[in-house]
Protein backbone atom coordinates (compact mmCIF):
# COMPACT_ATOMS: atom_id res chain seq x y z
CA UNK A 1 0.00 0.00 0.00
CA UNK A 2 1.36 3.36 -0.70
CA UNK A 3 0.15 7.10 -1.40
CA UNK A 4 1.24 7.42 -4.90
CA UNK A 5 -0.39 4.43 -6.52
CA UNK A 6 -1.46 5.38 -10.26
CA UNK A 7 -5.20 6.01 -10.87
CA UNK A 8 -7.01 3.02 -12.99
CA UNK A 9 -9.50 3.43 -15.38
CA UNK A 10 -7.49 6.48 -16.97
CA UNK A 11 -9.35 8.52 -14.02
CA UNK A 12 -7.70 11.64 -11.60
CA UNK A 13 -7.11 10.70 -8.44
CA UNK A 14 -10.39 11.46 -5.97
CA UNK A 15 -7.81 14.33 -4.19
CA UNK A 16 -6.83 16.32 -7.50
CA UNK A 17 -10.66 15.65 -8.77
CA UNK A 18 -12.21 17.24 -5.56
CA UNK A 19 -10.02 20.06 -5.11
CA UNK A 20 -10.84 21.08 -8.90
CA UNK A 21 -14.58 21.26 -7.73
CA UNK A 22 -14.32 22.66 -4.88
CA UNK A 23 -12.81 25.80 -6.66
CA UNK A 24 -15.12 25.64 -9.10
CA UNK A 25 -18.27 25.07 -6.88
CA UNK A 26 -17.72 26.28 -3.35
CA UNK A 27 -16.28 23.89 -0.65
CA UNK A 28 -19.53 22.47 -0.03
CA UNK A 29 -20.95 19.07 -0.24
CA UNK A 30 -24.94 18.46 -0.25
CA UNK A 31 -26.06 15.40 1.76
CA UNK A 32 -28.92 13.43 0.28
CA UNK A 33 -30.61 11.85 3.40
CA UNK A 34 -33.95 11.40 2.29
CA UNK A 35 -35.09 11.12 6.00
CA UNK A 36 -39.15 9.44 7.23
CA UNK A 37 -40.19 13.01 8.06
CA UNK A 38 -38.30 14.77 5.24
CA UNK A 39 -40.32 12.47 2.68
CA UNK A 40 -43.65 13.23 4.46
CA UNK A 41 -42.49 17.08 4.14
CA UNK A 42 -42.02 16.90 0.47
CA UNK A 43 -45.41 14.78 0.30
CA UNK A 44 -43.77 11.70 -0.76
CA UNK A 45 -44.29 8.09 0.10
CA UNK A 46 -42.10 6.41 2.89
CA UNK A 47 -41.26 3.72 0.09
CA UNK A 48 -38.55 3.11 -2.73
CA UNK A 49 -40.62 5.46 -5.35
CA UNK A 50 -40.62 8.26 -2.05
CA UNK A 51 -36.88 7.71 -2.45
CA UNK A 52 -36.36 7.78 -6.12
CA UNK A 53 -38.24 10.71 -6.57
CA UNK A 54 -36.58 13.10 -3.69
CA UNK A 55 -32.71 12.03 -4.61
CA UNK A 56 -33.60 13.28 -7.98
CA UNK A 57 -35.25 15.93 -6.99
CA UNK A 58 -32.19 16.91 -4.90
CA UNK A 59 -29.78 16.05 -7.93
CA UNK A 60 -32.31 18.27 -10.24
CA UNK A 61 -31.36 21.14 -8.33
CA UNK A 62 -27.68 20.86 -7.16
CA UNK A 63 -26.04 18.31 -10.08
CA UNK A 64 -23.37 19.81 -11.77
CA UNK A 65 -23.63 22.81 -9.74
CA UNK A 66 -22.26 22.03 -5.79
CA UNK A 67 -18.80 20.06 -5.60
CA UNK A 68 -20.19 16.92 -4.04
CA UNK A 69 -23.04 14.76 -2.89
CA UNK A 70 -23.32 12.64 -0.30
CA UNK A 71 -26.21 10.08 0.06
CA UNK A 72 -26.87 8.42 3.19
CA UNK A 73 -26.85 4.53 2.75
CA UNK A 74 -28.62 4.22 6.01
CA UNK A 75 -31.96 6.13 4.59
CA UNK A 76 -32.20 3.87 1.17
CA UNK A 77 -31.43 0.71 3.14
CA UNK A 78 -34.58 1.22 5.64
CA UNK A 79 -36.31 0.25 2.51
CA UNK A 80 -34.55 -3.34 1.58
CA UNK A 81 -33.02 -4.10 -1.75
CA UNK A 82 -35.57 -1.75 -3.44
CA UNK A 83 -33.99 0.90 -1.28
CA UNK A 84 -30.77 -0.10 -2.13
CA UNK A 85 -31.87 -0.42 -5.63
CA UNK A 86 -32.43 3.25 -5.75
CA UNK A 87 -29.44 4.11 -4.00
CA UNK A 88 -27.36 2.87 -7.15
CA UNK A 89 -29.44 4.63 -9.30
CA UNK A 90 -28.68 7.73 -7.19
CA UNK A 91 -25.24 7.37 -7.72
CA UNK A 92 -24.98 6.70 -11.29
CA UNK A 93 -27.80 9.95 -11.85
CA UNK A 94 -25.17 11.87 -9.61
CA UNK A 95 -22.13 10.98 -11.20
CA UNK A 96 -23.52 11.71 -14.57
CA UNK A 97 -24.00 15.67 -13.54
CA UNK A 98 -20.10 15.92 -13.09
CA UNK A 99 -20.96 15.88 -9.04
CA UNK A 100 -18.63 14.15 -6.94
CA UNK A 101 -20.84 11.35 -5.17
CA UNK A 102 -19.32 10.23 -1.78
CA UNK A 103 -21.13 7.60 -0.53
CA UNK A 104 -22.31 7.81 3.02
CA UNK A 105 -22.00 4.12 4.26
CA UNK A 106 -19.67 4.47 7.37
CA UNK A 107 -18.08 0.74 6.62
CA UNK A 108 -15.07 -1.34 8.84
CA UNK A 109 -14.65 -4.49 9.10
CA UNK A 110 -11.81 -6.93 9.76
CA UNK A 111 -9.39 -6.96 6.53
CA UNK A 112 -10.99 -9.64 4.87
CA UNK A 113 -14.31 -8.61 5.22
CA UNK A 114 -13.46 -5.06 4.51
CA UNK A 115 -12.02 -6.60 0.83
CA UNK A 116 -15.48 -7.27 0.36
CA UNK A 117 -16.77 -3.80 1.47
CA UNK A 118 -14.32 -1.90 -1.01
CA UNK A 119 -15.31 -4.07 -4.05
CA UNK A 120 -18.85 -2.94 -3.19
CA UNK A 121 -17.71 0.83 -2.99
CA UNK A 122 -15.04 1.20 -4.69
CA UNK A 123 -14.49 -1.51 -7.74
CA UNK A 124 -14.35 0.14 -10.89
CA UNK A 125 -18.15 -1.25 -12.43
CA UNK A 126 -19.93 -1.57 -9.12
CA UNK A 127 -23.34 -0.43 -8.74
CA UNK A 128 -22.78 0.85 -5.63
CA UNK A 129 -19.25 2.75 -6.66
CA UNK A 130 -19.21 6.26 -6.72
CA UNK A 131 -16.46 8.88 -6.36
CA UNK A 132 -15.69 8.33 -2.18
CA UNK A 133 -16.38 6.25 0.50
CA UNK A 134 -17.30 6.91 4.67
CA UNK A 135 -15.07 4.09 6.07
CA UNK A 136 -14.61 3.50 10.25
CA UNK A 137 -11.42 2.76 11.80
CA UNK A 138 -12.26 1.65 14.82
CA UNK A 139 -11.64 -1.98 14.19
CA UNK A 140 -8.03 -0.68 13.64
CA UNK A 141 -6.76 1.64 10.41
CA UNK A 142 -4.70 -1.16 9.04
CA UNK A 143 -8.05 -3.06 8.78
CA UNK A 144 -9.21 -0.37 5.74
CA UNK A 145 -5.72 -1.35 3.81
CA UNK A 146 -8.09 -3.07 1.13
CA UNK A 147 -10.29 -0.05 0.96
CA UNK A 148 -7.46 2.03 0.67
CA UNK A 149 -5.75 -0.17 -2.14
CA UNK A 150 -9.22 -0.38 -3.86
CA UNK A 151 -9.65 3.88 -3.82
CA UNK A 152 -6.01 4.50 -4.36
CA UNK A 153 -5.49 2.26 -7.57
CA UNK A 154 -8.93 3.42 -8.89
CA UNK A 155 -8.87 7.00 -8.72
CA UNK A 156 -11.57 6.94 -5.60
CA UNK A 157 -11.23 8.02 -2.13
CA UNK A 158 -12.17 7.61 1.13
CA UNK A 159 -13.32 9.69 4.65
CA UNK A 160 -12.03 8.18 7.79
CA UNK A 161 -13.98 8.81 10.59
CA UNK A 162 -11.78 10.69 12.75
CA UNK A 163 -13.43 13.51 15.28
CA UNK A 164 -16.99 12.92 14.11
CA UNK A 165 -20.13 15.53 15.08
CA UNK A 166 -21.91 13.74 17.64
CA UNK A 167 -21.27 14.07 21.49
CA UNK A 168 -20.46 10.52 22.08
CA UNK A 169 -18.13 10.16 19.29
CA UNK A 170 -15.22 11.56 22.25
CA UNK A 171 -15.39 8.22 24.25
CA UNK A 172 -13.61 6.42 21.78
CA UNK A 173 -11.85 9.51 19.78
CA UNK A 174 -9.94 11.06 22.63
CA UNK A 175 -9.33 8.34 24.45
CA UNK A 176 -5.13 6.96 24.32
CA UNK A 177 -3.39 4.68 22.77
CA UNK A 178 -0.30 2.69 23.60
CA UNK A 179 1.79 5.01 22.64
CA UNK A 180 0.31 8.10 24.61
CA UNK A 181 -1.10 9.72 20.97
CA UNK A 182 -5.21 9.92 20.94
CA UNK A 183 -6.77 7.71 18.96
CA UNK A 184 -8.03 10.68 16.64
CA UNK A 185 -4.39 11.91 16.68
CA UNK A 186 -3.00 8.84 15.18
CA UNK A 187 -5.91 8.43 12.59
CA UNK A 188 -4.96 11.96 11.62
CA UNK A 189 -0.99 10.75 11.20
CA UNK A 190 -1.85 7.32 9.52
CA UNK A 191 -3.80 9.50 6.70
CA UNK A 192 -1.10 11.64 6.75
CA UNK A 193 1.05 9.41 5.75
CA UNK A 194 -0.87 7.97 2.66
CA UNK A 195 -1.57 10.91 1.35
CA UNK A 196 2.42 12.77 1.91
CA UNK A 197 4.21 14.53 -1.19
CA UNK A 198 0.64 14.50 -3.00
CA UNK A 199 -0.35 17.69 -5.16
CA UNK A 200 -3.23 19.38 -4.62
CA UNK A 201 -3.32 17.12 -2.07
CA UNK A 202 -4.13 13.11 -1.21
CA UNK A 203 -7.50 11.15 -1.28
CA UNK A 204 -7.77 9.77 1.73
CA UNK A 205 -9.42 11.99 3.88
CA UNK A 206 -10.86 12.64 7.23
CA UNK A 207 -14.63 13.21 8.36
CA UNK A 208 -14.29 16.24 11.29
CA UNK A 209 -17.09 17.61 12.26
CA UNK A 210 -17.85 21.11 12.26
CA UNK A 211 -18.97 20.51 15.65
CA UNK A 212 -16.41 19.51 17.47
CA UNK A 213 -15.19 22.78 19.21
CA UNK A 214 -11.06 23.04 19.72
CA UNK A 215 -11.27 18.80 19.82
CA UNK A 216 -8.69 18.78 17.68
CA UNK A 217 -6.43 20.90 19.57
CA UNK A 218 -7.24 19.06 22.50
CA UNK A 219 -6.68 15.44 21.21
CA UNK A 220 -3.46 16.84 19.49
CA UNK A 221 -4.56 16.17 16.06
CA UNK A 222 -2.82 18.03 13.70
CA UNK A 223 -5.02 18.88 10.77
CA UNK A 224 -2.76 21.05 8.84
CA UNK A 225 -0.84 17.67 8.41
CA UNK A 226 -3.28 15.26 6.74
CA UNK A 227 -3.10 17.00 3.14
CA UNK A 228 -6.16 15.18 2.44
CA UNK A 229 -10.18 16.34 1.88
CA UNK A 230 -11.66 17.11 5.76
CA UNK A 231 -15.30 16.05 5.84
CA UNK A 232 -17.38 18.47 7.57
CA UNK A 233 -20.66 17.15 8.27
CA UNK A 234 -22.67 19.50 11.40
CA UNK A 235 -23.14 22.37 9.45
CA UNK A 236 -27.17 23.51 9.21
CA UNK A 237 -29.13 20.96 11.44
CA UNK A 238 -27.04 20.16 13.57
CA UNK A 239 -25.82 23.86 14.92
CA UNK A 240 -22.52 24.56 13.08
CA UNK A 241 -21.83 27.71 10.96
CA UNK A 242 -19.56 29.89 9.58
CA UNK A 243 -17.57 31.05 12.45
CA UNK A 244 -17.80 27.17 13.81
CA UNK A 245 -15.99 26.54 10.79
CA UNK A 246 -13.04 29.07 10.76
CA UNK A 247 -12.80 28.20 14.61
CA UNK A 248 -12.61 24.39 14.53
CA UNK A 249 -10.39 24.33 11.32
CA UNK A 250 -8.05 27.17 11.36
CA UNK A 251 -4.78 26.76 9.31
CA UNK A 252 -6.31 23.32 7.45
CA UNK A 253 -9.85 25.18 6.32
CA UNK A 254 -8.16 25.19 2.87
CA UNK A 255 -9.04 21.27 2.87
CA UNK A 256 -12.33 21.57 4.13
CA UNK A 257 -15.43 20.49 2.38
CA UNK A 258 -18.54 21.48 4.55
CA UNK A 259 -21.42 18.62 4.62
CA UNK A 260 -24.60 20.25 4.51
CA UNK A 261 -27.99 17.86 4.41
CA UNK A 262 -30.97 19.06 6.49
CA UNK A 263 -29.72 22.61 6.30
CA UNK A 264 -30.03 22.41 2.27
CA UNK A 265 -32.94 19.84 1.72
CA UNK A 266 -35.22 21.56 4.10
CA UNK A 267 -35.68 23.98 1.21
CA UNK A 268 -37.41 21.28 -1.10
CA UNK A 269 -39.20 20.16 -2.65
CA UNK A 270 -39.32 23.25 -4.77
CA UNK A 271 -36.05 22.92 -6.97
CA UNK A 272 -35.47 26.39 -7.32
CA UNK A 273 -35.16 26.61 -3.69
CA UNK A 274 -33.23 23.88 -3.01
CA UNK A 275 -30.86 25.70 -5.17
CA UNK A 276 -30.80 28.94 -3.68
CA UNK A 277 -30.18 27.10 -0.43
CA UNK A 278 -27.39 25.23 -1.64
CA UNK A 279 -25.90 28.17 -3.23
CA UNK A 280 -26.47 29.95 0.18
CA UNK A 281 -24.59 27.28 2.03
CA UNK A 282 -21.69 26.88 -0.71
CA UNK A 283 -21.43 30.98 -0.31
CA UNK A 284 -20.96 30.54 3.07
CA UNK A 285 -18.89 28.20 3.25
CA UNK A 286 -16.84 29.53 0.82
CA UNK A 287 -16.45 33.00 2.91
CA UNK A 288 -15.09 31.04 6.65
CA UNK A 289 -13.04 28.90 4.86
CA UNK A 290 -11.53 31.40 2.79
O1 LIG B 1 -19.74 10.75 7.76
C1 LIG B 1 -20.62 11.61 7.84
O2 LIG B 1 -21.02 12.19 6.85
C2 LIG B 1 -21.03 12.06 9.16
C3 LIG B 1 -20.07 12.01 10.15
C4 LIG B 1 -20.30 12.70 11.35
O3 LIG B 1 -19.43 12.79 12.21
N1 LIG B 1 -21.50 13.32 11.53
C5 LIG B 1 -22.49 13.30 10.59
O4 LIG B 1 -23.53 13.93 10.81
N2 LIG B 1 -22.29 12.61 9.42
C6 LIG B 1 -23.40 12.46 8.44
O5 LIG B 1 -23.70 13.71 7.88
C7 LIG B 1 -25.12 13.87 7.73
C8 LIG B 1 -25.57 15.03 8.58
O6 LIG B 1 -26.87 15.40 8.27
P1 LIG B 1 -27.49 16.80 8.74
O7 LIG B 1 -27.33 16.87 10.22
O8 LIG B 1 -28.93 16.70 8.32
O9 LIG B 1 -26.75 17.89 8.00
C9 LIG B 1 -25.74 12.53 8.12
O10 LIG B 1 -25.90 11.74 6.96
C10 LIG B 1 -24.71 11.93 9.04
O11 LIG B 1 -24.70 10.51 9.06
Amino acid sequence: MSGDVAAGAGREPFGARLAAAMADHGPLCVGIDPHPVLLADWGLTDDAAGLRTFARTVLDAVGGRVAAVKPQSALFERHGSAGVAVLEEVVAAGRETGTLVVVDAKRGDIGSTMAGYADAYLRDGSPLAGDALTVSPYLGFGSLDPAVDQALATGRGLFVLCLTSNKEGHEVQHARTEDGATVAASIAARAAALNAGLDPMGSIGLVVGATVGDAATRTGTDLTRVNGPLLAPGVGAQGAGQRELTQVFGAARRQVLASSSRGVLAAGPDVAALRTAARRAADEARAALA
